[in-house]
């Protein structure tokens, strides 16, 4: 199983990527284009998986779902956050069933 440092390793690079040139970072670049370069690719990573879905080709799936959490991922870093800020919101939701938490705000 692989664990998630594969994770804070990519965003220890994202973060350093601050510094690099456009032209020799594709993170730089986007970083450099500014958030909404940075949006639209999360769009257009999107619309890939779901076209990968559709396609049931298991692999193109999983490289799309890799492309999605990549752009995501710069998304984040564009904001300052890590994916341990997200993975934080999921472990704080362990266990509190989906219908059971929309059941919980109907009651507000
Ligand atoms: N995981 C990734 C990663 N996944 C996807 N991509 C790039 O994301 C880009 C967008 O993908 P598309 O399929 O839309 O291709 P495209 O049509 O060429 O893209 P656009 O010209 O439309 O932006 C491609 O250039 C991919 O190579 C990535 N680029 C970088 N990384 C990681 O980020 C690190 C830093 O990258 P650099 O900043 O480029 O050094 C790398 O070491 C990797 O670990």
């Amino acid at each position: 199983m692989i664990d998630t440092e594969v994770l804070s390793k990519l965003a220890d690079t994202l973060e350093a990527r601050r510094e690099a040139t456009s032209e020799s970072s594709y993170v730089a670049s986007l970083y450099r284009k500014g958030e909404d370069a940075i949006l639209k690719k999360v769009a257009e990573e999107s619309a890939e998986v779901l076209l990968a879905s559709k396609d049931g080709d298991r692999l193109h799936l999983v490289r799309e779902v890799a492309d999605l959490w990549f752009h995501t991922m710069v998304l984040l870093a564009h904001h300052g956050l890590r994916p341990e800020d997200v993975l934080m919101e999921l472990r704080r939701r362990e266990g509190i069933s989906g219908i059971d938490e929309k059941a919980s705000r109907q009651a507000e």
